[in-house]
């Protein structure tokens, strides 16, 4: 259940936040002229308020279509579209699509105009007040990670593809529409740059409960970032629509496990976030603190490694005894870079990536704009995935029990019913 509004109380001037709304698909058919078979064929589907759904399906399965009949940048040629309840399907596009945010692949984004003109482009033809534009700008762009000083006059070109995704989605947010839809918005970068962006999301719509319908064809972000996964096959007929964890651990049909693929228990820990196992504390110290409390620092017992910061409380490196006097002393030579990092929401199949890739068996949790939140060891995280693995085969285990009990009681049913037959004549 979404929680309820959360007023806005950091920036006056933008009015409370609104959460998600319905939305109700009936039969929805979109059938492009001079095409033999319909490309979305009667699809019926009840979207939750302030849920997440993921459409999923392989290429040309008609996700795009099913979406953007949703906003109307295709017209359906059947069926109905309910948002919060109100029917939109003969209303005015236009102004159907200034209450629904709507994100894609590469941004979007206006090359000749500057990030913050991006972003108050919705509000502005909602005729904003400027100044309550202004404010919205700067909080969006602090929303979605990005400093607003540094990135306000920047043109699209100045980003790089993963800053722009995030323009992009501030832009999706900015007029605060209940409604979001993304078309496969993180398809064009590198992963590392996805994943991060798949936690901000997560991240975002815990603060925001927006009702968010995504398009992917990559089923490790839909069970990712999902509430619930559609999964479409041709003409965008629902083979399931279910949670994840129901669709990995029961999929409907043979469909539906092809598509989930191999490796269903590795894909299983990136169900599980890494603010759902312990996070520990790590000795910390800052490029700011002076040089003696440093040194104090990792001679104190118990200690033989400290995590330094950077001046915005970044991790930076990672610091053992004698780093500091190998360096002669320079805080710049000494000790081993941070590689990665991951936040709360990154996954465990992210975390253990992380881990592995670095030598120090610890990867460092951030929060909001990089800042050091605590770590996780490559002890905890082994232990998890081991709990995890254990209780799923349990649970396979437990449902194969049942399968062979209903067919042995079927087969007693049948072989009763049978005798019973055969006894009358
Ligand atoms: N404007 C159009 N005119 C005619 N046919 C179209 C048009 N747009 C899409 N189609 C067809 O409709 C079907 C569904 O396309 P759609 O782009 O919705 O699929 P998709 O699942 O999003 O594909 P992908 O994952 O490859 O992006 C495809 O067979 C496509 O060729």
């Amino acid at each position: 259940m979404p929680e309820p509004p959360v007023p806005d109380a950091g920036t006056p001037g933008t009015g409370p936040r609104s959460v998600g709304a319905t939305i109700e698909l009936e039969a929805l058919t979109k059938r492009y002229p001079g095409s033999a078979l319909p490309a979305v064929e009667s699809v019926t589907l009840d979207i939750r308020a302030g849920e997440t759904v993921i459409l999923v399906g392989p290429s040309g399965c008609g996700k795009s279509t099913l979406l953007k009949m949703i906003n109307r940048l295709i017209e359906p040629t059947g069926g109905r579209i309910r948002i919060g309840g109100e029917d939109v399907t003969d209303m005015d596009p236009v102004r159907l699509r200034r209450t629904i945010g709507y994100a894609i692949q590469a941004s979007g984004l206006f090359p000749h105009m500057t990030v913050a003109q991006n972003v108050a482009l919705v509000p502005k033809m909602l005729r904003w007040p400027a100044a309550r534009v202004r404010a919205r700008v700067e909080e969006m762009l602090d929303l979605v990670g990005l400093d607003p000083a540094e990135f306000h006059g920047r043109y699209p070109r100045q980003l790089s593809g993963g800053q722009q995704q995030r323009v992009g989605v501030a832009r999706a947010l900015a007029a605060d529409p209940p409604v979001l839809l993304m078309d496969e918005p993180f398809g064009a970068v590198d992963p590392i740059t996805r994943d991060h962006l798949q936690d901000e999301l997560i991240r975002l719509q815990r603060e925001l409960h927006k009702t968010i319908v995504f398009v992917t064809h990559d089923f490790d972000e839909a069970i990712k970032i999902g509430d619930r996964i559609a999964v479409l096959r041709e003409r965008s007929h629902i083979a399931q629509f279910d949670t994840p964890e129901a669709i990995l651990t029961h999929p409907a049909d043979d469909f539906v496990s092809g598509f989930v693929g191999a490796g269903a228990a590795l894909k299983r820990l990136n169900l599980t976030r890494v603010r759902d196992i312990g996070i520990s504390d790590c000795p910390t110290v800052s490029v700011d603190d002076p040089h003696q409390h440093i040194v104090d620092k990792l001679r104190s017992g118990g200690t033989d490694e400290v995590l330094l910061l950077d001046k915005r409380g970044s991790p930076y490196k990672w610091l053992r005894r004698g780093d500091l006097m190998r360096a002669g002393g320079s805080l710049a030579r000494a000790g081993t870079p941070v590689h990665d990092t991951v936040t709360r929401d990154a996954t465990l199949r992210d975390a253990l990536e992380a881990v592995l890739t670095d030598s120090t068996g610890r990867v460092a949790v951030t929060g909001r704009r990089g800042a050091y939140e605590g770590v996780v060891d490559v002890e905890t995280l082994m232990n998890s995935v081991h709990e995890l693995l254990e209780a799923d085969r349990l649970e396979a285990r437990e449902a194969q029990a049942d399968i062979e009990e209903q067919r042995a009681a079927q087969t007693h049913a049948e072989q009763e019913g049978f005798f019973g037959g055969e006894a009358k004549t």
